[in-house]
């Protein structure tokens, strides 16, 4: 495909691209820029494609449209992508997990935090590595995902297949999800949950409700459902609304991330409990990503939760991955529950 070509062009010349699918659909667009210029955004104002961190002291990077190449093409499964990319895996941290995971606990025990999502990185070591079959297999394997690969030479190269829409809106429509627990998917999708994770979801709904009560109108709340997302089940509820006529798309945006989905509750306890007691930065795992204020769409803007990704530097694939801590929390469940998500980059790296 032509667009793979560009993809591997830039990545070589190393200039800044992303290239993406979007859940349950075909096409593959891609984002070339011309010069390794770093731009910033903070006022989420201007027409392009936004990369933001969890932490939303750091900077948003913005490939604007106006100096971008872009290209799309219908995308066409391949047939050859089973190649092994063989890896060795490093001792895993899981002790270290497992002291987070009680530490959180205790924590919730001993506040009024209700929900904190603590989380790690894993590190592989890539024998070979081939930026388009890796993006291929994910293409391939994750359909109903949001699917990506996004350079910038001064920031690295990540790839992801997300389950969560942090929120997508045009003229003032908006919609937006709340997705929290988790368990394996072992060929049968219509399961049952424990209170554990029927609570740690109703939590972000309620957050979700509360924080766009008064910027948004017609507000209206789906029932949780068990959703697939690659060998993994959720609960999600899906949420839509009206922006107010007073209220601004970065209102929008300021109330919704971080959600408890990635960060915690009450929002700012959990977010300084992450900052000071993971073991390393987040960067932009659980930011979010995505076009904004597409002129040709009636300016309309589509944000994804950065979840299920990896960033790939010198042959090293670091993986990220959380889950969701409450007062129920097993810890040796908790550090169980990131494996099984690590399997969804490690699936497109064996
Ligand atoms: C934090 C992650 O996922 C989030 C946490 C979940 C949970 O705690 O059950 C489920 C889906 C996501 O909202 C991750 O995939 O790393």
């Amino acid at each position: 495909m032509k667009i793979f070509d560009k993809i591997n062009k830039n990545y070589h010349l190393k200039l800044p691209f992303v290239a993406y699918r979007k859940p349950n659909k075909n096409k593959v667009l891609g984002k070339f820029l011309k010069t390794d210029d770093l731009v910033f955004t903070s006022s989420f104002t201007e027409s392009g494609f936004v990369f933001a961190p969890f932490d939303e002291q750091r900077n948003t990077i913005l490939f604007l449209e106006k100096e971008a190449e872009s290209l799309e093409e219908d995308y066409i499964e391949s047939v050859n992508t089973t190649e092994n990319f063989s890896f060795t895996e490093n001792n895993s941290s899981k002790e270290e997990h497992i002291a987070l995971v009680e530490k959180a606990i205790k924590q919730i025990e001993n506040s009024d935090l209700k929900k904190i999502v603590v989380s790690r990185k894993e590190q592989l070591q890539l024998k070979e590595f081939d930026i388009i079959k890796i993006y291929q297999k994910l293409l391939d394997k994750y359909k109903t995902a949001f699917v990506y690969v996004w350079y910038h030479p001064k920031i690295g190269l990540w790839f992801g297949a997300t389950p969560e829409t942090l929120l997508e809106i045009k003229d003032n429509n908006f919609k937006t999800m709340s997705l929290a627990g988790t368990q394996p998917y072992k060929n049968e999708e219509n399961v049952v949950w424990g209170n554990k994770e029927i609570e740690e979801q109703q939590l972000v709904t309620d957050f979700i409700e509360n924080q766009i009560k008064d910027i948004a109108e017609n507000i209206f709340i789906e029932k949780a459902k068990t959703v697939k997302a690659g060998t993994l089940l959720h609960l999600k509820s899906k949420v839509k609304g009206e922006l107010s006529k007073s209220s601004s798309f970065i209102s929008l945006i300021k109330a919704l991330h971080p959600t408890p989905a990635v960060c915690g509750l009450p929002r700012e306890k959990a977010k300084a409990f992450i900052l000071q007691n993971e073991n390393y930065t987040r960067s932009f795992y659980t930011g979010f990503l995505g076009e904004i204020n597409k002129v040709d769409d009636q300016n309309s803007s589509h944000l994804f939760v950065n979840l299920r990704c990896m960033e790939v530097t010198n042959n090293i694939a670091s993986i990220y991955v959380g889950g969701g801590i409450t007062k129920d929390s097993i810890p040796l469940k908790e550090w169980q529950e990131t494996i099984s998500k690590t399997a969804t980059m490690k699936n497109v790296l064996q």
